[in-house]
């Protein structure tokens, strides 16, 4: 269904310097798969350090992926388990829906995150590794709770928000690793879990 006022999948959300588009929701039944996925996965604390400083976080983590792939971000080096079929079949749906629009994609990783409520959040960066490449392709799928999702240009400091539902996809991608950083902002609003697939390509040397 679309309206007149939902934006068209190839429109660009960000103004400048940077491509993000927002293919709406592309799950048909998310609520089952986000119970699902909140029992099922081996989820744990994300270790993140911060000027010389390891904290904890209340955010959870899954590294998903093919095998031989790991990746480090923040200083720690993240050991990935391989696919489960359900999260398989989310990324080929992933993949399937950003082909029709014309962008080809082949995933070989998955962070995923899950913010028990509101409490959670991920502060401002940006996934610029260098094992990301120069201009990451990254698909991020939400279940669960709405969340606000709020971009920054780094320089400008220009912000861009949006809500993303259950069962939405966006993908970011060209400069805006470059340019913005982006967020969870936490909010005393939501007291409902929601998790986030976001899918990469780790390049291999
Ligand atoms: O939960 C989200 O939508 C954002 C996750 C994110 O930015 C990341 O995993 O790098
Ligand atoms: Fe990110």
């Amino acid at each position: 269904m679309t309206d007149l006022f939902s934006p068209a999948p190839m429109d660009n959300i960000l103004p400048y310097d940077g491509q993000v588009h927002d293919l709406g929701l592309v799950i048909d039944y998310p609520s089952p798969l986000f119970y699902n996925l909140v029992t099922e996965l081996p989820w744990q604390a994300d270790v993140v350090t911060l000027c010389g400083k390891t904290h904890t976080t209340t955010r959870q983590i899954v590294w998903m992926g093919d095998e031989g792939i790991d990746y480090r971000y923040a200083g720690h080096v993240r050991q990935t388990i391989p696919w489960t079929n359900t999260i398989l079949s989310i990324k080929q749906h992933v993949e399937q829906q950003l082909s029709d629009i014309g962008i080809e994609a082949s995933f070989n990783s998955c962070l995923l995150n899950y913010y028990p409520s509101g409490d959670d959040g991920m502060g401002y960066h940006a996934d610029d590794e260098p094992e990301l490449g120069a201009q990451p392709l990254i698909a991020s799928l939400s279940l669960g709770a709405t969340r606000k999702f709020v971009f920054k240009h780094k320089k400008t400091q220009d912000k861009v928000a949006l809500n993303l539902e259950s069962g939405q996809l966006i993908v970011m991608r060209g400069d805006t690793q470059t340019f913005w950083k982006h967020s969870i902002p936490k909010t005393k609003k939501v007291t409902e879990g929601r998790i986030s697939l976001t899918f990469r390509r780790i390049l291999t040397l």
